[in-house]
Protein backbone atom coordinates (compact mmCIF):
# COMPACT_ATOMS: atom_id res chain seq x y z
CA UNK A 1 0.00 0.00 0.00
CA UNK A 2 1.68 2.97 -0.98
CA UNK A 3 1.74 6.23 1.85
CA UNK A 4 0.42 8.47 -0.44
CA UNK A 5 -2.19 8.28 -2.91
CA UNK A 6 -3.10 11.01 -5.24
CA UNK A 7 -6.02 10.67 -8.28
CA UNK A 8 -6.66 13.60 -10.63
CA UNK A 9 -6.41 15.95 -7.19
CA UNK A 10 -8.33 19.20 -8.30
CA UNK A 11 -9.24 22.04 -6.29
CA UNK A 12 -10.38 25.18 -7.14
CA UNK A 13 -11.35 27.79 -4.39
CA UNK A 14 -14.73 29.83 -6.29
CA UNK A 15 -12.51 30.34 -9.78
CA UNK A 16 -9.24 30.65 -8.45
CA UNK A 17 -7.35 27.80 -8.99
CA UNK A 18 -5.75 25.52 -6.71
CA UNK A 19 -4.41 22.36 -7.58
CA UNK A 20 -5.80 20.75 -11.31
CA UNK A 21 -5.43 17.17 -12.07
CA UNK A 22 -2.84 16.11 -9.97
CA UNK A 23 -1.96 12.73 -9.68
CA UNK A 24 1.01 10.68 -7.83
CA UNK A 25 1.78 8.13 -5.40
CA UNK A 26 4.25 8.06 -2.70
CA UNK A 27 5.51 4.34 -1.88
CA UNK A 28 6.26 3.21 1.63
CA UNK A 29 9.54 3.93 2.75
CA UNK A 30 9.73 7.14 0.02
CA UNK A 31 10.31 10.74 0.77
CA UNK A 32 8.67 12.32 -2.23
CA UNK A 33 9.27 16.70 -2.80
CA UNK A 34 6.97 19.27 -4.14
CA UNK A 35 8.87 21.87 -5.62
CA UNK A 36 7.38 24.74 -7.50
CA UNK A 37 7.18 28.57 -7.07
CA UNK A 38 4.93 30.55 -4.44
CA UNK A 39 1.58 29.70 -5.69
CA UNK A 40 2.08 26.74 -7.25
CA UNK A 41 -0.38 24.71 -5.72
CA UNK A 42 1.68 22.85 -3.16
CA UNK A 43 0.10 23.99 0.12
CA UNK A 44 -3.21 23.11 -1.44
CA UNK A 45 -1.87 20.24 -2.52
CA UNK A 46 -1.04 19.02 0.55
CA UNK A 47 -4.39 20.32 2.73
CA UNK A 48 -7.22 18.73 0.41
CA UNK A 49 -5.18 15.36 1.08
CA UNK A 50 -5.22 15.75 4.51
CA UNK A 51 -8.97 16.54 4.20
CA UNK A 52 -8.97 19.92 5.57
CA UNK A 53 -10.27 21.48 2.03
CA UNK A 54 -12.54 19.20 0.21
CA UNK A 55 -11.25 18.71 -3.41
CA UNK A 56 -13.09 20.29 -6.72
CA UNK A 57 -12.92 16.50 -8.27
CA UNK A 58 -10.76 13.61 -7.73
CA UNK A 59 -9.25 12.33 -4.37
CA UNK A 60 -6.41 10.29 -2.79
CA UNK A 61 -5.77 8.21 0.29
CA UNK A 62 -3.03 8.51 3.17
CA UNK A 63 -2.15 5.54 4.54
CA UNK A 64 -4.85 3.58 2.86
CA UNK A 65 -7.34 5.93 4.26
CA UNK A 66 -10.17 7.98 1.89
CA UNK A 67 -9.01 11.92 2.03
CA UNK A 68 -12.70 12.81 1.11
CA UNK A 69 -14.07 10.50 4.12
CA UNK A 70 -13.89 12.63 7.11
CA UNK A 71 -14.19 9.41 9.71
CA UNK A 72 -11.30 7.95 7.91
CA UNK A 73 -9.11 11.27 7.60
CA UNK A 74 -9.57 11.93 10.84
CA UNK A 75 -8.10 8.62 11.51
CA UNK A 76 -5.14 8.46 9.24
CA UNK A 77 -4.44 11.87 10.72
CA UNK A 78 -3.59 10.14 14.57
CA UNK A 79 -0.97 8.26 12.32
CA UNK A 80 0.27 11.66 10.47
CA UNK A 81 2.60 14.01 11.63
CA UNK A 82 1.81 17.35 9.38
CA UNK A 83 3.74 20.77 9.51
CA UNK A 84 1.38 23.24 8.03
CA UNK A 85 3.15 26.29 5.83
CA UNK A 86 2.17 28.97 8.46
CA UNK A 87 1.56 27.44 11.60
CA UNK A 88 -1.68 29.68 13.09
CA UNK A 89 -0.33 28.57 16.50
CA UNK A 90 -2.44 30.19 19.40
CA UNK A 91 -0.34 33.34 20.45
CA UNK A 92 -1.65 33.25 24.01
CA UNK A 93 -0.42 30.12 24.77
CA UNK A 94 2.88 28.82 26.37
CA UNK A 95 4.47 26.46 23.43
CA UNK A 96 4.19 23.83 26.87
CA UNK A 97 0.57 23.94 26.88
CA UNK A 98 0.16 23.59 23.05
CA UNK A 99 1.98 20.56 22.46
CA UNK A 100 -0.02 19.70 25.65
CA UNK A 101 -3.00 19.63 23.36
CA UNK A 102 -1.36 17.91 20.70
CA UNK A 103 -0.08 15.43 22.88
CA UNK A 104 -3.57 14.58 24.06
CA UNK A 105 -4.62 14.00 20.15
CA UNK A 106 -2.01 12.00 18.90
CA UNK A 107 0.61 10.83 21.51
CA UNK A 108 3.73 11.97 22.58
CA UNK A 109 6.59 9.34 22.33
CA UNK A 110 9.29 11.45 21.43
CA UNK A 111 8.46 14.96 22.87
CA UNK A 112 11.15 15.53 25.74
CA UNK A 113 13.94 14.30 22.80
CA UNK A 114 12.82 16.53 20.32
CA UNK A 115 12.63 19.04 23.05
CA UNK A 116 15.88 19.21 23.83
CA UNK A 117 17.46 18.37 19.97
CA UNK A 118 16.14 21.69 19.05
CA UNK A 119 16.56 23.46 22.08
CA UNK A 120 13.13 24.60 22.55
CA UNK A 121 11.98 26.56 25.61
CA UNK A 122 8.45 25.16 26.51
CA UNK A 123 7.65 28.13 28.99
CA UNK A 124 7.70 30.65 26.71
CA UNK A 125 4.06 31.94 25.43
CA UNK A 126 4.33 31.16 21.71
CA UNK A 127 3.33 35.36 21.15
CA UNK A 128 7.01 35.79 22.26
CA UNK A 129 8.90 33.50 20.34
CA UNK A 130 10.34 34.33 17.51
CA UNK A 131 9.94 32.93 13.95
CA UNK A 132 12.21 30.63 14.38
CA UNK A 133 11.26 29.44 17.65
CA UNK A 134 7.63 28.83 16.22
CA UNK A 135 8.85 26.83 13.63
CA UNK A 136 10.43 24.59 16.00
CA UNK A 137 7.13 24.17 18.30
CA UNK A 138 5.52 23.22 14.99
CA UNK A 139 8.43 20.68 14.47
CA UNK A 140 8.20 19.03 17.36
CA UNK A 141 4.35 19.00 16.61
CA UNK A 142 4.68 16.93 13.87
CA UNK A 143 7.47 14.56 14.96
CA UNK A 144 6.81 14.00 18.72
CA UNK A 145 4.04 11.05 18.36
CA UNK A 146 6.46 9.52 15.65
CA UNK A 147 4.00 9.29 12.87
CA UNK A 148 3.89 6.37 9.96
CA UNK A 149 3.79 9.78 7.44
CA UNK A 150 4.87 13.26 7.51
CA UNK A 151 3.47 16.23 5.28
CA UNK A 152 5.65 18.66 6.11
CA UNK A 153 5.07 22.11 4.25
CA UNK A 154 8.01 24.12 3.48
CA UNK A 155 9.44 22.90 6.94
CA UNK A 156 12.74 24.91 6.91
CA UNK A 157 11.12 28.27 6.84
CA UNK A 158 12.73 30.53 8.88
CA UNK A 159 15.10 27.72 10.78
CA UNK A 160 19.41 29.08 10.62
CA UNK A 161 20.92 26.54 8.70
CA UNK A 162 22.74 24.76 11.45
CA UNK A 163 18.90 23.65 12.56
CA UNK A 164 18.14 22.81 9.07
CA UNK A 165 20.87 20.31 9.30
CA UNK A 166 18.98 19.36 12.28
CA UNK A 167 15.85 18.73 10.62
CA UNK A 168 17.56 16.87 7.66
CA UNK A 169 18.52 14.52 9.91
CA UNK A 170 15.50 14.12 11.83
CA UNK A 171 13.87 13.39 8.53
CA UNK A 172 16.12 10.77 7.73
CA UNK A 173 16.65 9.13 10.99
CA UNK A 174 12.51 8.96 10.42
CA UNK A 175 12.79 7.50 7.22
CA UNK A 176 15.15 5.01 8.63
CA UNK A 177 12.45 4.02 10.91
CA UNK A 178 9.93 3.17 8.63
CA UNK A 179 8.22 6.95 7.79
CA UNK A 180 7.37 7.97 4.26
CA UNK A 181 7.38 11.96 4.06
CA UNK A 182 5.91 14.62 1.74
CA UNK A 183 7.52 17.15 1.70
CA UNK A 184 7.31 20.83 -0.27
CA UNK A 185 9.61 23.42 -0.75
CA UNK A 186 10.66 25.95 -3.56
CA UNK A 187 14.18 25.34 -2.95
CA UNK A 188 15.60 23.14 -5.12
CA UNK A 189 18.73 22.06 -2.96
CA UNK A 190 16.79 21.35 -0.07
CA UNK A 191 14.17 19.39 -2.13
CA UNK A 192 17.53 17.27 -3.54
CA UNK A 193 19.25 16.64 -0.60
CA UNK A 194 16.41 14.72 1.24
CA UNK A 195 13.74 13.14 -1.49
CA UNK A 196 13.87 10.07 -3.66
CA UNK A 197 11.64 11.82 -6.13
CA UNK A 198 10.00 15.70 -6.90
CA UNK A 199 6.93 16.07 -8.83
CA UNK A 200 7.12 19.42 -9.99
CA UNK A 201 4.37 21.75 -9.68
CA UNK A 202 3.51 24.83 -11.62
CA UNK A 203 0.68 26.94 -11.98
CA UNK A 204 -1.46 24.01 -10.03
CA UNK A 205 -0.55 20.96 -12.05
CA UNK A 206 2.37 18.66 -11.82
CA UNK A 207 4.20 19.01 -14.78
CA UNK A 208 6.86 16.45 -14.21
CA UNK A 209 8.18 13.65 -11.34
CA UNK A 210 11.50 12.37 -11.52
CA UNK A 211 14.12 10.67 -9.13
CA UNK A 212 16.43 13.27 -8.02
CA UNK A 213 19.54 10.56 -9.73
CA UNK A 214 17.68 10.61 -13.23
CA UNK A 215 17.62 14.66 -12.88
CA UNK A 216 21.26 14.57 -11.83
CA UNK A 217 22.26 12.10 -14.56
CA UNK A 218 20.24 14.50 -17.42
CA UNK A 219 21.59 17.49 -16.15
CA UNK A 220 24.75 17.08 -18.07
CA UNK A 221 28.84 17.69 -17.24
CA UNK A 222 29.78 21.11 -16.54
CA UNK A 223 33.20 21.96 -18.68
CA UNK A 224 36.19 24.32 -18.35
CA UNK A 225 38.63 23.63 -20.46
CA UNK A 226 42.20 25.45 -21.35
CA UNK A 227 43.72 25.34 -24.61
CA UNK A 228 47.07 25.69 -26.34
CA UNK A 229 45.44 26.87 -29.32
CA UNK A 230 43.35 29.94 -30.28
CA UNK A 231 39.67 28.70 -30.21
CA UNK A 232 37.20 29.76 -32.34
CA UNK A 233 33.14 29.64 -30.97
CA UNK A 234 31.91 27.90 -33.64
CA UNK A 235 34.52 24.99 -33.09
CA UNK A 236 32.63 24.12 -29.89
CA UNK A 237 29.33 24.98 -31.26
CA UNK A 238 28.39 21.10 -31.51
CA UNK A 239 25.69 19.00 -30.82
CA UNK A 240 26.03 18.25 -27.20
CA UNK A 241 27.32 21.96 -25.75
CA UNK A 242 24.71 24.23 -24.27
CA UNK A 243 25.39 27.72 -22.46
CA UNK A 244 28.88 27.72 -24.35
CA UNK A 245 31.11 30.73 -23.52
CA UNK A 246 34.64 31.39 -24.88
CA UNK A 247 37.29 33.36 -23.53
CA UNK A 248 41.10 32.83 -21.99
CA UNK A 249 38.72 29.32 -20.89
CA UNK A 250 35.80 27.79 -22.78
CA UNK A 251 32.91 26.59 -20.48
CA UNK A 252 29.95 24.81 -21.53
CA UNK A 253 27.36 22.09 -20.52
CA UNK A 254 28.02 18.86 -21.82
CA UNK A 255 25.19 16.69 -22.99
CA UNK A 256 26.21 13.92 -24.76
CA UNK A 257 28.89 10.99 -23.84
CA UNK A 258 31.91 11.48 -22.59
CA UNK A 259 33.66 9.14 -25.54
CA UNK A 260 31.96 12.31 -27.76
CA UNK A 261 33.53 14.93 -25.30
CA UNK A 262 36.95 13.28 -25.74
CA UNK A 263 37.15 13.35 -29.68
CA UNK A 264 35.91 17.34 -29.34
CA UNK A 265 38.88 17.91 -27.00
CA UNK A 266 41.55 15.70 -28.90
CA UNK A 267 41.69 18.79 -31.84
CA UNK A 268 43.67 20.54 -29.00
CA UNK A 269 46.14 20.08 -26.81
CA UNK A 270 44.70 20.64 -23.76
CA UNK A 271 46.66 22.75 -20.57
CA UNK A 272 44.01 22.54 -18.88
CA UNK A 273 40.38 20.93 -17.47
CA UNK A 274 37.88 20.33 -15.05
CA UNK A 275 34.74 18.20 -15.82
CA UNK A 276 31.76 18.29 -11.97
CA UNK A 277 28.52 17.60 -12.17
CA UNK A 278 26.24 20.37 -13.57
CA UNK A 279 23.67 22.17 -11.15
CA UNK A 280 20.55 20.11 -10.76
CA UNK A 281 19.25 23.85 -11.50
CA UNK A 282 19.54 23.08 -15.45
CA UNK A 283 18.15 20.14 -15.44
CA UNK A 284 15.12 21.81 -14.14
CA UNK A 285 15.14 24.71 -16.71
CA UNK A 286 13.00 22.87 -19.07
CA UNK A 287 9.84 23.20 -16.18
CA UNK A 288 10.68 26.32 -15.66
CA UNK A 289 11.63 28.00 -18.57
CA UNK A 290 14.55 29.35 -17.53
CA UNK A 291 13.03 30.58 -14.16
CA UNK A 292 14.62 28.39 -11.60
CA UNK A 293 13.79 27.94 -7.98
CA UNK A 294 16.48 28.20 -5.89
CA UNK A 295 17.09 30.42 -2.85
CA UNK A 296 17.65 34.00 -4.55
CA UNK A 297 14.32 33.85 -6.28
CA UNK A 298 11.48 31.71 -5.64
CA UNK A 299 11.25 30.80 -9.29
CA UNK A 300 7.91 33.27 -10.10
CA UNK A 301 6.42 31.52 -12.60
CA UNK A 302 3.72 31.52 -10.44
CA UNK A 303 -0.23 30.38 -10.24
CA UNK A 304 -2.62 32.39 -11.91
CA UNK A 305 -4.26 34.22 -8.94
CA UNK A 306 -7.80 35.44 -9.14
CA UNK A 307 -8.42 38.91 -8.83
CA UNK A 308 -9.16 39.94 -5.08
CA UNK A 309 -9.04 36.09 -3.73
CA UNK A 310 -7.08 35.57 -0.73
CA UNK A 311 -6.02 32.98 1.33
CA UNK A 312 -7.83 33.64 4.27
CA UNK A 313 -10.84 33.29 2.10
CA UNK A 314 -11.77 29.86 1.84
CA UNK A 315 -13.12 28.05 4.90
CA UNK A 316 -10.24 26.16 6.39
CA UNK A 317 -11.07 23.03 8.62
CA UNK A 318 -7.23 22.70 9.62
CA UNK A 319 -8.59 22.69 13.37
CA UNK A 320 -7.03 19.63 15.02
CA UNK A 321 -4.02 19.23 13.31
CA UNK A 322 -2.17 22.55 13.83
N1 LIG B 1 -7.86 30.18 0.72
C1 LIG B 1 -7.68 30.52 -0.54
N2 LIG B 1 -8.61 31.24 -1.21
C2 LIG B 1 -8.42 31.57 -2.50
N3 LIG B 1 -7.35 31.22 -3.24
C3 LIG B 1 -6.40 30.51 -2.63
C4 LIG B 1 -6.50 30.12 -1.25
N4 LIG B 1 -5.40 29.41 -0.93
C5 LIG B 1 -4.64 29.36 -2.04
N5 LIG B 1 -5.23 30.02 -3.05
C6 LIG B 1 -4.72 30.16 -4.43
O1 LIG B 1 -4.44 28.87 -4.93
C7 LIG B 1 -3.23 28.88 -5.69
C8 LIG B 1 -2.26 27.86 -5.08
O2 LIG B 1 -1.85 28.34 -3.81
P1 LIG B 1 -1.02 27.47 -2.78
O3 LIG B 1 -0.94 28.23 -1.50
O4 LIG B 1 -1.55 26.10 -2.75
O5 LIG B 1 0.41 27.44 -3.49
P2 LIG B 1 1.83 27.07 -2.86
O6 LIG B 1 2.57 26.39 -3.95
O7 LIG B 1 1.67 26.36 -1.57
O8 LIG B 1 2.44 28.50 -2.61
P3 LIG B 1 3.41 29.02 -1.42
O9 LIG B 1 4.77 28.46 -1.71
O10 LIG B 1 3.34 30.50 -1.60
O11 LIG B 1 2.81 28.55 -0.13
C9 LIG B 1 -2.74 30.31 -5.66
O12 LIG B 1 -3.17 30.95 -6.82
C10 LIG B 1 -3.40 30.90 -4.44
O13 LIG B 1 -3.59 32.29 -4.58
Amino acid sequence: MPAIECRNLTKYYGDVRGVEDVSFTVGDGEVFGFLGPNGAGKTTAIRTLLGFLSPTSGGGTLLGHDATDPVASRRARERIGFLPGDPGLDRDRTAEAFLDHQAALRGEASREQLVDRFGLDESRRIADLSRGNRQKVALVAAFMHDPDLLLLDEPTSGLDPLLQEEFASLVRERVDDGASVLLSSHVLGEVAALCDRVGVLREGRLVAVESVSDLRSRGGKQVRVRVAEDVERADFEVRGTMNLRVGETVSFTWTGGYDALIDLLSNYTVMDLDVVDAPLEEAFMTFYDGDVPGPTGDGGGGATRGGGASRGAAADAGGDAR
